[in-house]
């Protein structure tokens, strides 16, 4: 009892304040529902706690943090300190993990995989993946087209997590050609991020962090009985890898040079040219191989495959329900289509880049939609100041973004509307006044294929059909997940365009 009452009391003893926490769990209870998400809890604290409070999420202390100031501070200025993330409880020891991935690791760690994965996302990848992306928005395109017309509403967000995991699996995973709609892995993908963290195994681990290497191994070892996606997609992983490493082998004993075609291809030439050891990111001495292992490489499709899917399928989902209910943005994204891309059948990654409006409108759903708000965390490494408040090692930051997205004092009174004519403005803002993407260094990596990847999908969308609400449209979207938010459903109604 001592021991609880003593952690619950953190913030109070410091003069900050928060909601009341209970006894073991603190505030955690009241932030995992699945229909009722964490990061959507945080703007209703934010509300009545001011700025800067504190919570708890068993014993972990945790700053949650929306002056754009201080994140900035956070996220860019004092990145030295602040480079862990936040992680999930079971998470295993990202220093040690053999497994660790991009999104988890930290320090040398962090920056030696990050190194090494960044050339997979530059302009020239994307321009080289530019046709397989199209290629598969055209497919879902036509998927979708069976629902033109019918007069009846349809969940278009199914099409879009399609669209995305077919995408990512082909640049990022080697798979030939398109499997919408035939992909076993979409369905483990949607159980893997919808789902509930109440585990009991998690209330422990958070409780008592002493326990977490006993708890995390009986938490994997379970994995299956509790019906967990994530092995068989590990699995799927590992089986894709080997085969690849066998097939570039065979290739190079022929005496010839084996291609690059994906990620796995070029996470497996990848050589890091910088030495990393005795940088100033951290003091842990990490040993640091210029190689990526077969066991990291796993780790980073593993996360591609992930965060590569959900979070663009919802940016979409978002963004034509929102158009949908404003024919008025729609029909002016529509004429900018048919100005930059005319009547041409393929679309140059240039047209997409000219399509200023579509990136307003992008751009306006993320800041009243930013669904990966939970990623936008870290962990104080060194004890340390932030503003004028002593922040000690351990303790977690997290930002509000839901509350900095809809700030009047920022965006001013229509913060509640959609209007992606704000953008278009030009106003000088805040650094930190839309962050969807994070910031600083750890900010999102796929965030250029992820604003391809929907500029090719609206562009080949309207170019056929016109979307529309009726009858059955959600008038507000209800929102789920604990990862990241997903629209439980999104219900539009489509016709062609040349009927109209
Ligand atoms: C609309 C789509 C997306 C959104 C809203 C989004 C959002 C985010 C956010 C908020 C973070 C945390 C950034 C931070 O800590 O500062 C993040 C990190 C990350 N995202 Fe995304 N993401 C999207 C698409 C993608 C795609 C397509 C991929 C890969 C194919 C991807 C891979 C990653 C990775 C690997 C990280 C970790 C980066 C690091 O720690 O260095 N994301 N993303």
């Amino acid at each position: 009892y001592t021991f609880f009452s003593w952690h619950a009391g953190y913030w109070k003893r410091r003069g900050i304040p928060g909601p009341k926490p209970r006894l073991f769990y603190g505030n955690w209870l009241e932030m995992d529902k699945i229909d009722a998400p964490a990061t959507m809890k945080l703007p209703e604290w934010t509300k009545k706690y001011g700025k800067v409070y504190g919570i708890y999420e068993g014993i972990r202390k945790i700053l949650v943090v929306s002056d754009p100031d201080l994140l900035q501070e956070l996220f860019v200025k004092k990145f030295e300190y602040f480079h862990g993330r936040k992680l999930f409880p079971l998470t295993p020891n990202p220093d040690t993990d053999p497994r660790v991935h991009v999104f988890n690791a930290r320090g040398q760690r962090w920056k030696r995989l990050r190194l090494l994965t960044n050339p997979s996302f530059s302009v020239n990848s994307l321009k080289k993946m530019r046709h397989t992306v199209e290629d598969s928005a055209k497919v879902m395109v036509k998927f979708m087209s069976k629902n033109a017309d019918s007069g009846k509403g349809f969940n278009i967000h199914q099409y879009f997590q399609e669209y995305t995991l077919d995408v990512i699996a082909r640049v990022a995973m080697g798979q030939e050609g398109t499997r919408q709609f035939e992909n076993p892995a979409t369905e483990w993908l949607i159980n893997t991020f919808i789902r509930r963290i109440d585990d009991k195994v998690n209330y422990w681990t958070c409780a008592v962090p002493l326990f977490l290497p006993l708890l995390g191994k009986l938490f994997m070892a379970t994995a299956k009985l509790r019906g967990r996606q994530f092995p068989k997609i590990f699995k799927m992983i590992e089986d894709t890898v080997e085969e690849r490493k066998r097939r570039r082998d065979e290739c190079r004993q022929k005496g010839e040079t084996p291609e690059l075609n994906d990620f796995i291809d070029l996470f497996l030439e990848a050589e890091a040219d910088v030495d990393l050891n005795g940088e100033s990111i951290d003091r842990q001495q990490i040993k640091v191989e210029k190689k990526l292992s077969t066991e990291e490489i796993v780790a980073q499709c593993f996360v591609f495959l992930l965060a590569g899917f959900d979070t663009t399928a919802n940016s979409l989902a978002y963004v034509t329900h929102l158009l949908a209910q404003n024919p008025d943005k729609l029909e002016k994204l529509l004429e900018e289509l048919d100005s930059v891309c005319g009547d041409d059948e393929d679309l140059t990654y240039e047209q997409l880049t000219k399509l200023n409006y579509m990136d307003c409108v992008i751009k306006e759903a993320l800041r009243m939609y930013p669904l990966g708000a939970f990623a936008n965390a870290r962990t104080c490494m060194e004890t340390t100041t932030l503003g004028d408040m002593e922040i000690e090692k351990g303790t977690i930051l997290w930002a509000d973004s839901w509350s900095v997205h809809y700030s009047k004092e920022i965006w001013g009174d229509d913060a509640k509307e959609f209007v992606p004519e704000r953008w278009e403005e030009g106003k000088p803002r805040h650094q930190l006044a839309w962050f969807p993407f994070g910031a600083g260094p750890r900010q999102c990596i796929g965030m250029r294929l992820a604003l391809m990847e929907e500029k090719m999908a609206l562009a080949h969308l309207f170019r056929n059909f016109i979307i529309s609400a009726g009858p059955e449209t959600e008038k507000k979207l209800k929102l789920i997940g604990n990862f990241t938010l997903s629209p439980e459903s999104v219900t539009l109604y489509l016709k062609k365009r040349e009927m109209l």
